[in-house]
């Protein structure tokens, strides 16, 4: 610090001594051209270069300016001892920033730099169509001149990038909706959306942990695979259909999808789209980074269709451009035509309490990337559901009572949401949550065994 202070002292005093000099040897109308010529040889012989990054660029807010000011906030080489906090709206999480005329050295790529926040006073307001904030605000980025390629190349994308991050992350998710039908609100957006804050995660989701493990690499492979898509000449999208009875957790693993990867759903609800061109401004109105949901793919889609169109000839890809109903190859053109590629990042969830009724176009190989089979309830999906309602660990239970549950479970055919009932309803007693849960699970197996037995005699006489 000693040392900073010297040299800084020793410039003053050379700015003291040029000036002094100036006056001595240069007449009054000499000076401005020689403080010039002083200002280019100066140039010269520095070698750093400054950018401005102002908070309004002319009447428009800079984009790159809130980046800047996010992507600072998340750095942890942050020592000032006075930090600006800020909280956006519709988010649950805190920002930091610098403060007025604070600096801050950053390193990207090996080469350093140093961003300050500087903010004056505006001067008196000139005529403009929107208010102007009384300060004026900017960031001034300081590089070696050597660097400014390498930092403008890429530096300034890199920090737009993790800026997003942030703000992804930061951001509470959306649940979009197009219940409106075609019409658009006052920004044109054919989508409305509302705050998502469904708790269901991974954790939470009672299914075989193995299976579950492989859905969760999975999306994470999809979610860091960008430079795979890219290498591979694949869009950047991937489907999923989710299929079986009602209540096994479908929409529950829709949701769990969304917050473990941090994405936005829009719940696409095809009987409120009239034809093929709105069902693609809809598609073309979502952003990357979410998950379009389409529930009862079997109930939405007028299933005769493809078979109309294929025998009228039109084919799969065409799709059904000006009539006035939506088709499933209009709906294919999106999830796997030319059309998916007009955004990135984009998973397509398909569900369907009847696999059996959908059209083997959807289920042909390649087309939803993973089926998932959403059974009843079994043992170690049980397991999870007696630690989430109860918070039972397996040491909790009587092993003659966890072996009676195993044998009896998978006979009974219960959903984990009949279960979940069932425990919700008893979860002060623990000890007679489990008993009544294991007296309805036998009842269900013999119930189910009875109604075999006659269906096995009724189809022998
Ligand atoms: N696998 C599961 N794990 C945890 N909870 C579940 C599971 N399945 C169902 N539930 C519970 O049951 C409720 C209903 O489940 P969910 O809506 O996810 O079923 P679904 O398969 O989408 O049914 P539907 O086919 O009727 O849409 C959920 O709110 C959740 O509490
Ligand atoms: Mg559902």
């Amino acid at each position: 610090m000693k040392e900073y202070w010297g040299s800084l002292a020793s410039v003053l005093g050379v700015l003291a001594f040029c000036q002094s000099l100036l006056q001595v040897l240069f007449p009054p109308e000499l000076r401005f051209a020689a403080l010039k010529l002083f200002n280019r040889i100066f140039n010269v012989f520095n070698s750093y270069c400054y950018f401005d990054i102002t908070e309004i660029d002319g009447v428009n807010t800079n984009e790159l300016y809130n980046a800047v000011q996010l992507y600072l906030s998340s750095s942890v080489s942050i020592s000032g001892s006075r930090l600006s906090l800020t909280r956006a709206l519709n988010s649950s999480a805190i920002t930091f920033g610098l403060t007025n005329n604070d600096t801050l050295f950053d390193t990207f790529n090996g080469v350093n730099v140093l961003w300050e926040h500087i903010v004056t006073q505006r001067q008196a307001q000139t005529f403009s169509w929107r208010p102007m904030p009384d300060e004026k605000r900017g960031f001034t980025l300081r590089i070696k001149k050597k660097d400014k390629s390498l930092i403008l190349d890429s530096y300034l994308d890199y920090i737009m990038e993790k800026a997003n991050d942030i703000r992804r992350k930061n951001e509470d998710r959306l649940l979009y909706t197009n219940s409106r039908g075609g019409s658009l609100d006052s920004r044109g957006h054919p989508w409305e959306s509302v705050p998502f804050k469904h708790p269901s995660t991974f954790e939470t989701l009672a299914m075989d942990p193995a299976k579950k493990g492989e859905i969760m690499e999975d999306l994470k492979d999809f979610a860091n695979g960008q430079s795979f898509y890219q290498k591979t000449g694949r869009a950047w999208k991937r489907g999923y259909l989710l299929y079986g009875p009602p209540g096994t957790g479908k929409s529950s693993m829709i949701a769990a999808m969304a917050n473990y990867l941090g994405y936005d759903i829009y719940d696409l609800e095809l009987t409120e789209v009239h034809n093929n061109s709105e069902l693609r401004k809809l598609l073309m109105k979502t952003s990357s980074k979410s998950i379009i949901v389409i529930e009862d793919i079997d109930c939405s889609i007028n299933l005769s269709n493809r078979k109309k169109e294929m025998r009228s000839g039109s084919g799969v890809s065409t799709g059904d451009e000006g009539g006035n109903s939506i088709t499933l190859s209009g709906l294919l053109n999106f999830t796997d035509g030319l059309w998916s590629c007009c955004g990135s990042e984009r998973i397509f969830v398909f569900t369907t309490n009847h696999i059996d009724k959908l059209d083997p176009a959807l289920l042909r190989s390649g087309r939803m990337d993973m089926h998932v089979f959403m059974s009843y309830c079994s043992f170690p999906a049980l397991r999870i559901l007696l630690k989430n309602y109860l918070g039972n660990e397996d040491s909790d239970l009587d092993e003659g009572v966890l072996k009676e549950l195993e044998e009896v479970i998978d006979k009974a055919e219960m959903t984990p949401a009949d279960i979940s009932e069932l425990l919700i309803k008893n979860r002060r007693n623990k000890d007679r949550a489990v008993i009544e849960l294991l007296e309805a699970l036998k009842n269900k197996a013999e119930m189910k065994l009875k109604s075999g037995e006659s269906a096995a005699a009724a189809a022998g006489r």
